[in-house]
């Protein structure tokens, strides 16, 4: 059963790059509620020219790594100005610090961009379990197509026009999910876990704030929300890293067994850059960071966090 509302008037076609986890959930969606789907893979057998020719949204679900490249390479081929991008991807370019719609937009210019982010554990979403997202853009026509293509009574689906902020709060809380990860493979309880999402909120925000992204947003689907999905579940990538570091893995080994792309990990070294360029204060990153380069133990990590300085609640 779609949604009574995005039921198939006018269908769409739709392009979706990449068919790891996420990217193949939300093509199930689309193709669900009677979209016309292509789904690209770099190791498929249609070429990207195919694949994006004449479509009406081209959603990419590449990892961070990718999406410069395949961006670049979506740019040679003739497109409709019409075209609507989204993008799914929560990481930030090493190269840049920019977020992937960031370099979506720069790249189209003249097209409108959508980011796509919430509490999505793909897991879930393929088992057909409700779930709710947010579809962000400063094209509200855009957006609101997006969200007519993906709705349905399993998949709740907002609009929100600070795409920046929906973009961020599904980056940023990876390297808090680490974290949590680490807290939970340790046993430090409730309590701490409670403090360090918590803890971890406020830094995403003032990393947001510093950014140019709104408050509210963070508070939304794809920041809290997003926090209290990756940082309580083992199907979470980024918690299984920090869990498993807990545990006493080297990263190495924990990548090398993972199933899918841990965003975080990256995230993390982009995230220092970019708060050392600006001086915005993030210790639970810093000491994800550490942990992450090998240079200090899990239970150090806790230390540090515990023994900081006392001062004021609120200090965005
Ligand atoms: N899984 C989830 O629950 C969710 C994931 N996300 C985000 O979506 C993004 C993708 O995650 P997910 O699908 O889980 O990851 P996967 O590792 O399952 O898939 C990654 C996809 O990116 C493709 N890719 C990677 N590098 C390149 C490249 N250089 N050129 C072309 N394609 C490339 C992979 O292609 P190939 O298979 O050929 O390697 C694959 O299709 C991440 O940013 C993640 O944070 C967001 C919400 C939910
Ligand atoms: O972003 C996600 C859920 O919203 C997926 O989390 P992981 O990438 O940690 O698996």
């Amino acid at each position: 059963m779609t949604n009574p509302k995005s039921e198939i008037q006018n269908p769409k076609s739709v392009a979706i790059l990449g068919a790891g986890a996420w990217g193949t959930a939300l093509a199930n969606l689309a193709a669900a509620n009677g979209h016309e789907v292509r789904v690209w893979s770099r190791h498929g057998s249609q070429t990207l020219e195919a694949v994006v020719k004449d479509v009406h949204i081209i959603l990419s679900a590449i990892s961070m790594t990718g999406v410069r490249d395949v961006a670049s390479q979506v740019h040679s081929f003739p497109l409709s100005p019409e075209t609507i991008f989204v993008t799914a991807t929560k990481g930030l370019d090493p190269q840049t610090t920019c977020t992937p719609s960031q370099i979506w937009q720069t790249i189209f210019p003249n097209h409108a961009v959508v980011v796509l982010s919430g509490p999505n554990l793909s897991k879930e979403i393929q088992m057909q379990l409700p779930a709710a997202t947010v579809v962000a853009s400063n094209i509200p026509t855009a957006a609101e197509l997006v969200q007519l293509v993906f709705s349905s009574h399993r998949f709740r689906v907002y609009t929100n026009s600070d795409p920046l902020g929906v973009e961020l709060g599904g980056t940023l809380k990876n390297v808090i999910a680490i974290a949590a990860g680490v807290c939970d493979g340790l046993q430090l309880g409730t309590n701490a876990k409670a403090a360090l999402v918590t803890r971890g909120l406020t830094e995403i925000i003032r990393v947001g704030n510093n950014w140019g992204a709104k408050t509210g947003t963070f508070y939304g689907l794809s920041g809290l929300g997003d926090l209290l999905a990756t940082c309580n579940s083992p199907l979470s990538r980024n918690y299984q890293v920090g869990y498993q570091l807990a545990g006493g893995k080297t990263l190495t080994e924990i990548l090398t067994n993972l199933q899918g792309t841990a965003e975080g990990v990256n995230t993390c070294r982009v995230l220092i850059q970019r708060a050392k360029q600006q001086n915005i204060a993030v210790p639970i990153t810093e000491q994800v960071y550490h942990l992450l380069q090998g240079q200090i133990t899990p239970r150090q990590a806790l230390d540090e966090l515990m023994l900081r300085d006392i001062k004021p609640e609120y200090n965005y």
